[in-house]
């Protein structure tokens, strides 16, 4: 972890080179992703059971998730384990409620009615990442939200462990959700499949969920044949803390966000040179007696950055710059900060607000938009399982009343088969 004396003028070149390294990262999982694209469209089934063998190091006879294996899952799970479940789906639930936008149309003048009807997409691909870890939040936060969007057909993929069954967790989640289908299939293989369809499993309109670079990569390839959600990748947390708060809390956000991958990215933006040593110090400490202690030695060692910084505006602008997919503000009045903060895909007020908070719980989406896609990405949502078309009613008076300025306008470009058909309505 580097500590870095921010001149705003000069950081631009120092998140460049920080930038970059992911995007060289990224890249160079292209060749292979192709590959399994690839084989995955030609072969369908063969190819996916080939790819689990090499990458989940395990033999599959059937790809589909059997109900029986649900309820032997439920079965093994803590009953406490399902009670927190419920709980989190009712504050995801409710939070998600609020977002649904509802058709409408209006009477506009005499004889004309427009209007706009909402539709969720029918049938949608989740991917629930499983490889280093296994996440049922991943599965209520893209499950709840399609949900109340109102999605009719929605299938479920995560690689299967070394057992070839899926985490009882992941399918604990899933049953509380109601999510039948489901494939024991990850990577970019799973996301060929769910694009093109295989003899196993029907295609779908849209592939939603975070994942490694891999499944990255092979959403960012499949979208125009599929939509997609965004690009979620490793996990990034931002701090920005002033010189009252308390390291303890600032080190355990920095490294929980940390502990997802190698490629996660920590980063606090501090003005407090003293905080900034002492979160150091706390770090090391912490992380001796965590569990993914390789991870996030790695992460935080390659990824781990603290930016010193002359007073909190300036901590705010550079935290826009970076537009972190968390932004925790540890700071006296976090409130006060807020209508400064422009790029963000989740903001934690407060000392009493860590990040993993809204990772399992407190109801808003825990798919948010990364590197740096924040500046343009909103956190998954109800609107990414619904379209939108328009409606359009006129009246014959109606249209009486307007018909040579569309007719004029459909000549000045040229086109009069367009004014044609205004025409042959209104030529008596
Ligand atoms: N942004 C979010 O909301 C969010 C939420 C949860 C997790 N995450 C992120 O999701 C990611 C999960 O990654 P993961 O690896 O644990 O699980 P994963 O399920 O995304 O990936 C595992 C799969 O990757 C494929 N794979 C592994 N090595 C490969 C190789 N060398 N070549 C080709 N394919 C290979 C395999 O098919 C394997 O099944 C982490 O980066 C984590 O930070 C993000
Ligand atoms: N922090 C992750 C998103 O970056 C989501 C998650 C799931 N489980 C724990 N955390
Ligand atoms: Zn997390």
């Amino acid at each position: 972890m580097k500590i870095i004396s921010a001149d705003l003028n000069e950081i631009d070149g120092i998140l460049d080179q920080y930038l970059k390294r992911q995007g060289e990262v990224i890249s160079s999982a292209d060749e292979v992703v192709e590959e399994i694209l690839y084989d995955v469209q030609k072969k369908g089934d063969e190819a996916l059971k080939a790819y689990t063998a090499k990458f989940d190091g395990v033999q599959l006879d059937c790809i589909q998730v059997l109900s029986g294996e649900i309820e032997e899952a439920v079965n093994f799970v803590e009953k406490e384990f399902l009670e927190i479940l419920e709980e989190a789906k009712k504050n995801i639930l409710d939070y998600h409620m609020r977002q649904k936008q509802n058709s409408w149309m209006t009477h506009k003048d005499d004889g004309i009615i427009l209007g706009q009807m909402v539709t969720p997409i029918e049938r949608v691909g989740i991917y629930v990442p499983g490889g280093k870890a296994a996440y049922p939040s991943s599965v209520l936060m893209n499950a709840i939200p399609a949900q109340v969007a109102g999605v009719p057909s929605i299938a479920m993929v995560t690689p299967p462990g070394k057992d070839g069954k899926i985490h009882p967790y992941i399918l604990a989640a899933a049953y509380v959700c109601g999510i039948t289908e489901i494939y024991k299939v990850g990577g970019a293989q799973s996301i060929g499949a769910l694009a093109f369809g295989t003899q196993t499993i029907p295609p779908v309109c849209k592939i939603v969920g975070p994942g490694n670079m891999y499944v990255a990569r092979a959403k960012r390839k499949v979208f125009g044949m599929v939509d997609i959600d965004m690009i979620a990748g490793p996990s990034e947390i931002c701090i920005v803390a002033d010189e009252d708060a308390d390291p303890r809390f600032v080190a355990a956000d920095l490294l929980s966000q940390g502990e997802h991958d190698e490629e996660a990215s920590s980063i606090l933006i501090t003005t407090s040179v003293a905080l900034g040593k002492k979160v150091m110090e706390e770090i090391s400490r912490q992380m001796a007696c965590l569990d993914r202690r390789d991870i996030m030695k790695k992460s935080i060692e390659d990824r781990g950055l603290i930016f010193i910084v002359s007073d909190m505006d300036a901590a705010i602008q550079l935290a826009n710059k970076i537009a972190p997919e968390h932004l925790e503000i540890m700071a006296e009045n976090p409130f006060l900060m807020l209508p400064k903060i422009k790029n963000a895909g989740a903001i934690f007020l407060g000392n009493y607000t860590p990040e993993p908070l809204g990772d399992y719980f407190a109801g808003p989406n825990h798919t948010l938009p990364t590197q740096g896609t924040a500046r343009f990405s909103s956190p998954l949502g109800v609107d990414d399982f619904m379209k939108k078309s328009s409606i359009i009613y006129y009246h014959k008076n109606a249209l009486e009343k307007v018909q040579e300025k569309v007719i004029y306008f459909a000549e000045k470009e040229g086109l009069t088969a367009h004014a044609n058909s205004i025409k042959v309505r209104v030529e008596r």
